[in-house]
């Protein structure tokens, strides 16, 4: 009894394996397929079809055919009991081949088949491009989202050829590729954040998107519910049907931790769990799930004083320093800044839709003088105020730049010949274009205030090419 049971069992279940394949054929299979009952009933429809004609799988069910398919002839076909092959059926405004056969048992007719193909290839084609332009669509937006994220760094975005910068690079480079852990260090505004998803973007996981988690910008109280997710209930004001966290929602992808060195002790306890045991569970679940997730973590800290404090775990120090990448300070590589400010100026131009070209000498020295303890960030603003003070100007000029960076620099530049003479010829340059404007334009009025002749005049006009 229980061998017969047994073997009706594995019948049963080799039956609906069968079954199943034969519903994944119906769904996959390109033509446009119907099968209807002796009443003209719709009993199945493929996913294609039902595609095709915009609707819902379950509201054809059931429904007569001539209510849900355009010209068909299926009800005929039932009562005839006689195949028809070819027949050229309209269907939405298009000109369609199609084939229906009765479907007879025992002599008699219980229901029909039917099939239909586009008529002619230009059609197929026709549907074939709008579905590729559709998809051209989704990923030029997909692309904008992750610009707009800023997401779409790459190597190429990380600008600078000085020693420094080069080292990192290449080192990230070699790192992109495998699974191992990054720490990434550096001061404030540096690029480490540009370095995290440049890495990212060459790595094996950029088909999923990079998850970004500021330890610093997230309450101690919350992140763990921001890393870990819950479940429903799991506390007064859970989300119904509870909410993942960061680190489920980088499966496969990449988290990057910054500010790291920010993380409370006890998280740091729970992110070590999940290094060591590559396995997540959401506050209030009962069981755990398991993840591949690529760590990389940043922080402007000195975490091996931290260590030596016990502010930060050692373990965790060692687990997520498996590669450390030191992003060059910006006063450690002065000779990237003519690099960058054209970067950012063009850059800038684009975004905020201005003319700007060009920086003069003057400014681009000052510029290389500062200090910059707010590295690339700092620069950025620096560059944005000049175009928020520029009025038709196409250069940056030193009256664009902040006074407090043009006030450091004064008394450095004043033991340099070559600033100097820049900071006089922008000066006097700024001077004649204020009174020539002021003198709408008069050169022998303008060559009186400033106290130089007008043959002087004109050749400085010239040399500074100020438009009259
Ligand atoms: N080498 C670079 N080339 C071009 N742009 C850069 C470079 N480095 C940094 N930037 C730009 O400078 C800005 C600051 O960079 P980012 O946010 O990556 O710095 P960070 O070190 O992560 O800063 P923080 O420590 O404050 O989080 C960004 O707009 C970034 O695109």
């Amino acid at each position: 009894m229980k061998r017969i049971s047994e073997e009706m069992l594995k019948k049963l279940e080799e039956a609906d394996n069968e079954l199943n394949l034969y519903r994944t054929i119906f769904d996959i299979i390109y033509n446009l397929i119907v099968v209807v009952d002796h009443n003209g009933l719709i009993r199945m429809m493929n996913q294609r079809y039902c595609d095709f004609l915009k609707i819902n799988k379950k509201d054809a069910i059931g429904v007569h055919v001539t209510k849900v398919i355009e010209n068909t002839r299926m009800h005929i076909v039932i009562k005839t009991g006689k195949e028809e092959v070819g027949d050229v059926q309209e269907i939405m405004g298009n000109k369609m081949i199609a084939d229906r056969f009765p479907i007879v048992h025992d002599g008699k007719v219980i229901g029909a088949v039917g099939t239909v193909i586009f008529k002619d290839l230009a059609e197929l084609d026709m549907y074939v491009k709008r579905v590729s332009k559709m998809e051209k669509e989704i990923e030029f937006f997909k692309k904008e989202l992750k610009k707009a994220l800023g997401a779409d760094d790459t190597f190429e975005t990380v600008i600078g050829d000085s020693e420094e910068i080069l080292k990192a690079v290449s080192l990230a480079k070699r790192v992109s590729d495998t699974k191992s852990s990054v720490l990434i260090l550096g001061e404030s505004g540096t690029g480490k954040g540009l370095f995290a998803n440049a890495i990212h973007n060459a790595s094996p996981r950029s088909d999923y998107p990079l998850i970004k988690v500021n330890c610093a910008a997230i309450p101690a109280e919350l992140l763990e519910s921001e890393l870990f997710g819950y479940e429903s209930g799991a506390f007064t004001g859970a989300q119904k049907g509870g909410k993942p966290g960061k680190f489920e929602l980088a499966h496969k992808s990449t988290i990057f931790l910054d500010e790291i060195g920010d993380m409370p002790l006890n998280m740091q306890a729970k992110l070590l769990k999940v290094i060591q045991e590559k396995e997540i569970e959401r506050i209030g679940g009962v069981k755990g799930k398991d993840i591949d997730i690529r760590i990389i973590a940043a922080t402007n800290q000195n975490l091996e004083e931290m260590v030596k404090n016990k502010t930060f775990r050692e373990d965790l120090y060692y687990r997520l320093n498996v590669i450390k990448l030191v992003v060059p300070s910006l006063r450690s590589r002065k000779e990237d800044v003519p690099l960058l400010v054209d970067y950012i100026i063009k850059k800038l131009s684009k975004e905020m839709d201005r003319f700007v070209t060009e920086i003069t000498p003057a400014a681009m020295e000052c510029l290389q003088e500062y200090d910059w303890p707010g590295n690339i960030r700092e620069l950025e603003n620096v560059i944005e105020r000049a175009f928020n003070l520029m009025d038709k100007e196409a250069k940056i000029e030193l009256k664009h730049l902040p006074p407090s960076l043009l006030q450091k620099n004064r008394d450095r530049s004043l033991n340099d010949n070559l600033s100097l003479r820049h900071i006089i010829e922008e000066v006097e340059k700024n001077a004649i274009e204020k009174h020539l404007k002021e003198t709408m334009g008069n050169k022998y009025q303008t060559s009186q205030r400033l106290g130089i002749s007008r043959t002087s005049l004109y050749e400085k006009i010239n040399r500074y090419q100020i438009k009259v």
